[in-house]
């Protein structure tokens, strides 16, 4: 495509070279092939795009996108100057690939927790009412169940602007109808979904996370605000409170709740060790039914996934038909089968409201003892640790503190940290993660339960920088052997 053409929409001062320049990809890393690309310098957090345009040269770049005047001006590379090379990079990305967003239906979801749940239920309805689904997000890029691209090493859970266009291009171009997506906070005040159209936003809850990105969490909130600004339909949380915030005039609304009375309300409430009955009612239908997955966290979730279908036009009983077959998710209240008659489980709960959620759900159907295996992750919030301490002492009957992601921080610092808002003593503290779990395992007996909370099916422990390969599912396997 001709750069004039690729540039369409944007305002801009062309420096040097040729508009006609024919380009043949659009980068914002100056690293790997480029060749005949556009290069786009963004000034990010660490270092400045601007500072690799050399590297991007050398590397076969045709075309440069700056923001910011740069000391001598290569020749042989045309050169434009526009406001703000990250903003830009969303349109840039859509003219590059021609609008793929217009070409299938986009679900997108926020809210602190729930994001990847909420995306895998409505995949599991979709799928059994024979869509073909794209879904992007923490857990991957996957096409149906089938993994397209194995991000969760290197990409964050919503990817940047240029990756989700070139994403939902590939998965157009197979004929996905349907991609679903996780809008993380950070994504939506980044621009990451500019440009996109998105046919669905689902708020799922918010309560305290990222406040060390955001700075306040007024500024959290208003991230994730930004969503309903880019969507025809909401799908609203009515029981949590911020839901009048989120419950914009602007979209077309469905509110689904349990307490308070919302389009979509779930009734009759029965908890059962791994599934819940309850009567979920549309308007003026109502319909008992089974969600195969525990806690009354999952009905949210549910009540929010069949929210999503709603919008797009899908049949209220033919949605609830297929509840049934809402498939287990990687990573989340994910039950490890045992012949020791204990009850293990894998969840992802990072996140103080998570894993009072996940710890409470479990509480109430422990016969024996509640052993929770948790830590809090390196340069992320800090102020997130203490609650957790003291959420899980206070619930569990046993917790082990340990290593989850310590990144650039010293491990011993972080687990301080959530023991100053510890007030009791049924705690210890084993670093090691893999010597943590064995040791709940060890120490369990028939009827307790063991909760390994935080990093759900991530296969990796990163430590001052680099990825070592660790997952909780194989660690509890290869004890169980
Ligand atoms: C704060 C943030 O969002 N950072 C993202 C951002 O990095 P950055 O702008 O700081 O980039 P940088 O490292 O300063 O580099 C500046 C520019 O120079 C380029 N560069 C750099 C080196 C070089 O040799 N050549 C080169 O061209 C880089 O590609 C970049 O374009 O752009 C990068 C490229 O897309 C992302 O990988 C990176 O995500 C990092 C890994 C990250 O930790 N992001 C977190 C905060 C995040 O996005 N999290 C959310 C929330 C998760 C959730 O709870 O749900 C998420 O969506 O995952
Ligand atoms: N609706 C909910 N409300 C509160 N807690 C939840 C809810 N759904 C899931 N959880 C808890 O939060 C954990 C993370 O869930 P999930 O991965 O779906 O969230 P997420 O929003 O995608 O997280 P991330 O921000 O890391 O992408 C789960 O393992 C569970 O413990
Ligand atoms: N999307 C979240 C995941 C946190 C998972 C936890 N294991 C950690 O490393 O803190 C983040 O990147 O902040
Ligand atoms: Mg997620």
């Amino acid at each position: 495509m001709i750069l004039s053409k690729i540039l369409a929409g944007l305002e801009y001062e062309l420096i040097q070279g040729d508009l006609n320049t024919e380009i043949q990809s659009i980068n914002y890393d100056s690293r790997g092939n480029l060749k005949d690309g556009l290069f786009i310098a963004i000034i990010g957090f660490r270092t400045d795009g601007h500072s690799f345009i050399l590297n991007a040269l050398a590397n076969g770049a045709k075309a440069v996108i700056i923001e910011q005047d740069i000391p001598a001006l290569p020749t042989g590379l045309t050169i434009v100057k526009l406001k703000s090379s990250r903003k830009a990079l969303s349109l840039i990305a859509a003219n590059f690939y021609e609008n793929p967003t217009k070409k299938v239906k986009l679900i997108a979801i926020t809210g602190t927790n729930g994001k990847t749940s909420v995306s895998y239920i409505i995949s599991s309805l979709l799928q059994s009412l024979g869509y073909k689904i794209g879904v992007i997000g923490t857990n991957g890029i996957r096409i149906n169940d089938h993994l397209l691209e194995d991000v969760n090493k290197t990409t964050p859970t919503t990817p940047e602007s240029l990756d989700i266009q070139h994403i939902i291009n590939k998965m157009s171009l197979e004929n996905v109808e349907i991609v679903i997506m996780e809008a993380s906070s950070m994504a939506l005040k980044l621009g990451r979904l500019d440009n996109c159209e998105i046919s669905t936003g689902v708020f799922t809850n918010l309560s305290h996370e990222h406040l060390d990105d955001h700075g306040t969490f007024e500024d959290y909130k208003n991230s994730k605000k930004i969503l309903f600004d880019l969507t025809s339909y909401g799908i609203i949380n009515a029981d949590d409170p911020y839901f009048e915030d989120f419950n914009r005039q602007s979209a077309k609304i469905i509110s689904f709740g349990l307490d308070t009375k919302a389009d979509l309300n779930g009734n009759n409430v029965k908890l059962l060790a791994d599934s819940t009955e309850l009567k979920i009612s549309y308007i003026d239908q109502v319909i008992q039914c089974s969600i195969p997955l525990p806690g009354r966290f999952n009905i949210y979730n549910t009540l929010a996934a069949i929210g999503a279908c709603l919008s797009i036009g899908i049949d209220f009983g033919d949605i609830i038909n297929k509840i049934k077959f809402i498939k287990p998710i990687d990573g989340r209240t994910e039950n490890i089968k045992n012949d020791r008659n204990l009850k293990i489980i894998i969840d992802y709960a990072h996140t103080p409201n998570a894993l009072k959620n996940v710890m409470e759900t479990l509480k109430a159907i422990t016969i024996g003892r509640l052993i929770t295996v948790f830590g809090c992750g390196g340069n992320r919030d800090k102020e997130k640790r203490p609650k957790m301490g003291n959420i899980a002492t206070q619930i569990a009957d046993y917790v082990i503190l340990t290593n989850d992601n310590p990144r650039y921080e010293d491990p011993k610092i972080i687990v301080n940290e959530i023991i100053n808002g510890i007030t009791t003593e049924n705690y210890k503290i084993i670093l090691d993660r893999k010597e943590a779990i064995n040791t709940a395992l060890e120490m369990a007996q028939e009827d307790d339960i063991i909760l390994i909370a935080g990093k759900g099916s991530e296969e990796y422990q990163t430590v001052q920088g680099v990825n070592i390969p660790f997952s909780d599912k194989q660690t509890v396997l290869d004890y169980l052997k």
